[in-house]
């Protein structure tokens, strides 16, 4: 049975613009589980991206209650928070976010040496993570020599070096051809499988057919979790 990893209870968030309050998220409760990709769905607007980052207790609720392993987590301090993102969530982003002047091996080493690990044991693991996704023969390069598919692949190499036990992805196919992103997703599956919480903020209806569960998100609450058994494979 799949175990619940992260939850969100009754949560808000609002933010101050100008002179308006903008609810982003309200009332919302949902439960992520290990051993499952989730997509998050909706409208532009509606809250997935907040949804997501209070998941990766990346902000804030204004009120509710984000637990993470039973652990309440929105009563911690932002260094506790970015110890808990360092140690137990990984992120990809659309836009990959990867260093520059780091080669594919420098950049998946980086949230190792940020961990304290030494440069001879990070060189190794960020390897075994770059062998993961099929990417070794590219470790020598730098971003620029990559195509999207590839920067994809070792920013998800670049989230599972440190073993999280969340992966958290926002519109991680959005820059990708529809051959790359079945990649990825082949991937992000696989890692699914592999106990961990596969969380993926996303408006591509084609990548449903990947999901185990699919939450829907709209005008700032959700509206429906579909558990996906055959609806659309
Ligand atoms: N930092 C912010 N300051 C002010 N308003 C914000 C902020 N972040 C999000 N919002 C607003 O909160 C609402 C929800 O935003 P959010 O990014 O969560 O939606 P989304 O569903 O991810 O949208 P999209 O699919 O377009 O990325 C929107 O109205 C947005 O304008």
């Amino acid at each position: 049975m799949n175990q619940a990893i992260v939850q969100v209870k009754n949560v808000k968030k609002t933010y101050q613009s100008g002179d308006t309050l903008v609810t982003a998220l309200d009332s919302t409760t949902e439960t992520f589980n290990k051993g499952e990709l989730t997509l998050i769905m909706g409208p532009s607007g509606s809250g997935k991206t907040t949804l997501l980052s209070l998941v990766g207790c990346v902000i804030y609720p204004t009120s509710g209650d984000v637990y993470l392993k039973n652990l309440q987590v929105n009563n911690l301090s932002e260094n506790e928070l970015a110890n808990i993102r360092l140690n137990t969530i990984g992120f990809v982003f659309q836009q990959f976010n990867l260093i520059e002047p780091l080669t594919a091996l420098e950049n998946v080493m980086q949230p190792l040496i940020l961990q304290g690990v030494s440069n001879k044991e990070a060189k190794e693991r960020a390897l075994i993570a770059l062998e993961k996704v099929n990417l070794l023969e590219r470790k020598n390069n730098l971003p620029k020599k990559l195509s999207g598919g590839q920067k994809q692949r070792v920013a998800i190499a670049r989230a599972l070096v440190t073993n999280p036990e969340i992966i958290l992805c926002d519109e991680p196919t959005a820059s990708l051809d529809a051959k790359s992103g079945a990649t990825i997703m082949e991937e992000l599956k696989q890692l699914s499988r592999q106990d961990k919480a596969v969380i993926i903020v996303t408006h591509d209806l084609r990548l449903r057919k990947f999901a185990d569960r699919i939450v829907y998100v709209e005008e700032g609450k959700v509206s429906n979790t579909i558990s996906n058994e055959e609806d659309y494979k």
